[in-house]
This record gives C-alpha cells, sequence and structure tokens, in this order.
C-alpha cells in the first residue's frame, strides 16, 4: 500500500444560511452541489453552524476525559456489535483507540453507557456527546432529503428518514513520533448510510479518488467532512459513490476525531426502489438486513473481501 498522497480541496458547502428549508431557491442550491460532489467523490465538506463553537470545544475536552481513563475501565465498554463499544490495542493498528455510543443522540441512551465508565456518573460528559450528536444529525437529515429529492424519492422519504440510528463513535490516534508516517486506520468503505466526520487540527485522513488516487483532506477547524457509506450506494442502486478512506499519522501530536454514523435498523430491509432500476441500471445488490451484512463483515472472508457488500450480496450482472 503506497502512502503518498496529494492534497485535494474538496468541494466545501455551505449550510449555514438560516433560509436553508426545503421548497427554497438556497436549498436547490446546496442541493445540487451536495448532488454533485457526492457523484464526483462520495465527500464533501461542509461548513455548518449549528453546533456552536462551545460544544466542538467541550467534546474535545470530552475526548480527552475518556481516552485518558484507565485502560480497564475503558474495556467495560464492550458491545455485542462489533466496533461498537471500546476499540483499542489492536496490534495490526496500535496507534488507534475507539469508544462508539449507540443511539447517542437520545440522552438516556448516553447516560447508561457513560455509567459504565463513570459509575457516579458524568452528566457534562453525557451532555455533550447528546447535543453534539443531536445538532449534527440535523446535517445528515438534511443530506439525506436532499439525496432522496435528486433522484425523485419523495415517496420513500418518511421510510427512509425512520429506518436510521445514530452511532457516534470517537477516536484517538497517538501521534507515532517518527519521521516516517505510520497507519492510523486501514483503507475501508464506511457500512453504513451518511457519516459525518470531526477532527481536531491533527490532520491524517486521506481519501481515495474514483480513479484510485489517495488524497489528503485538510478540513477547516470548524468544518465537517459528509460521507456515503455502502448502505447508501446500495439503497441507491450505484448512483452515488462510497470512497475509500483511510487515516495515516505523523508527527508527535494525538489526533482526536470523530463520527456520526447514520446506521439502518436491524430487520429494516435496504432494497433499492424499483425507480432505480431499469435496463441501464440493472440491480446491483441482493435486498439486505444491515446487521446480517456488518455480521459477514467481521468474519474472515469479509474482512479479505476487497468489496464485502459485493461478495455479501452482490448481483452477478
Ligand atoms: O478518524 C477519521 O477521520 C476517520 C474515521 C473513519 O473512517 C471511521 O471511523 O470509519
Ligand atoms: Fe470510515
Amino acid at each position: 500500500m503506497g502512502t503518498e498522497s496529494t492534497p485535494l480541496k474538496l468541494p466545501v458547502i455551505d449550510f449555514t444560511k438560516p433560509e436553508l428549508k426545503p421548497g427554497t431557491v438556497e436549498w436547490d442550491s446546496v442541493k445540487g452541489q451536495v448532488l454533485q460532489a457526492l457523484q464526483d467523490y462520495g465527500c464533501f465538506e461542509a461548513l455548518f453552524e449549528k453546533v456552536p463553537t462551545e460544544l466542538r470545544e467541550a467534546i474535545f475536552e470530552a475526548l480527552e476525559e475518556l481516552f485518558d481513563l484507565p485502560l480497564e475501565t475503558k474495556l467495560r465498554n464492550v458491545s455485542k456489535k462489533p466496533f461498537h463499544g471500546y476499540v483499542g490495542q489492536y496490534p495490526q493498528v496500535p496507534l488507534f483507540e475507539s469508544m462508539g455510543f449507540d443511539d447517542a443522540d437520545i440522552i438516556e441512551k448516553v447516560e447508561a453507557q457513560t455509567s459504565i465508565l463513570w459509575p457516579q456518573g458524568n452528566t457534562d460528559f453525557s451532555k455533550t456527546i447528546q447535543s453534539f450528536s443531536k445538532q449534527l444529525s440535523d446535517l445528515d437529515q438534511m443530506v439525506r432529503r436532499m439525496i432522496l429529492e435528486s433522484f425523485n424519492l419523495e415517496k420513500y422519504m418518511d421510510e427512509h428518514m425512520d429506518s436510521a440510528n445514530y452511532l457516534l463513535r470517537v477516536m484517538k490516534y497517538e501521534g507515532p513520533k517518527t519521521t516516517e508516517t505510520k497507519l492510523g486506520l486501514r483503507s475501508h468503505t464506511d457500512k453504513n448510510i451518511v457519516t459525518i466526520l470531526h477532527q481536531n487540527e491533527v490532520e491524517g485522513l486521506a481519501i481515495q479518488s474514483k480513479d484510485g488516487e489517495w488524497f489528503d483532506i485538510k478540513p477547516s477547524k470548524d468544518s465537517f467532512i459528509v460521507m456515503i457509506g455502502d448502505s447508501l450506494y446500495a439503497w441507491l442502486n450505484g448512483r452515488l459513490h462510497s470512497p475509500y478512506h483511510r487515516v495515516m499519522m505523523t508527527g508527535d501530536k494525538a489526533r482526536y476525531s470523530m463520527g456520526l454514523f447514520s446506521i439502518p435498523k436491524g430487520g429494516y430491509m435496504i432494497k433499492a426502489p424499483e425507480e432505480l432500476v431499469d435496463e441501464e441500471h440493472p440491480l446491483l445488490f441482493k435486498p439486505f438486513d444491515h446487521i446480517q451484512f456488518m455480521g459477514f463483515y467481521f468474519t474472515e472472508a469479509g474482512q479479505k473481501a476487497q468489496s464485502a457488500l459485493k461478495v455479501f450480496c452482490g448481483v452477478e450482472n
């Protein structure tokens, strides 16, 4: 795997206008930019002020507090779902640690998980995780609404919006303290619907373009990276791109990042709408349940596959 990559300026899309509501001229203009960026790159940089500066500062403090806990404490946060509880100490990616919060927009759920880490409770921590997730979920919903409108899929809007839960996964990548670049997180596509990433000032995220070139992403301190995952790629019968991405680390400083992941609920069948299947666009994937797909992804065959989605439910065309 090569480590060279070049800077690419992802499209920057402005979601800060107060009049950004469905049906307005502003909405349609942003919608057009969103569609173009997701077709070209599968991701873009979003300016979104609904998460205020104080909350952004608070979340990075919360992350430091969390990852500074003793390892035994962090290990108490186990989850039945792979990659949802504490992940770390992996020999293949020794710099990486992460912790997931299921239903991160719901305070009771966050509090229940927080109390595993801090048995006496930690109200500030829970509130920070929950309000950050809740505010950012508005951006996820705007983007998904714009995508459905762009493909004239309004009749599926309620079903689609109700089909997802939110996971907030927070991450720390230790600085490798060497001159060479070290792998922080290996190349993958996200398996969920939409991912929204935010990070501190330490860079490291790289995205692969459709023609296979790796690009370093240098988001501004206030922006968010919005990215398509495989579930949405499959549901849209391949209309939008879900990009490979990875994290490469250099230097001494730790990189803190977080992702808000909209994830299809278990039992919900992801099936491309008939409007998106025709002679020119034959069905790419058989209907599937996300939990079952994740079950496959974490098997040896799933981890080895170049595209776990294709192996799991791809249609031979
Ligand atoms: O840390 C990042 O910026 C990327 C993390 C990521 O790709 C993931 O959690 O799926
Ligand atoms: Fe990812």
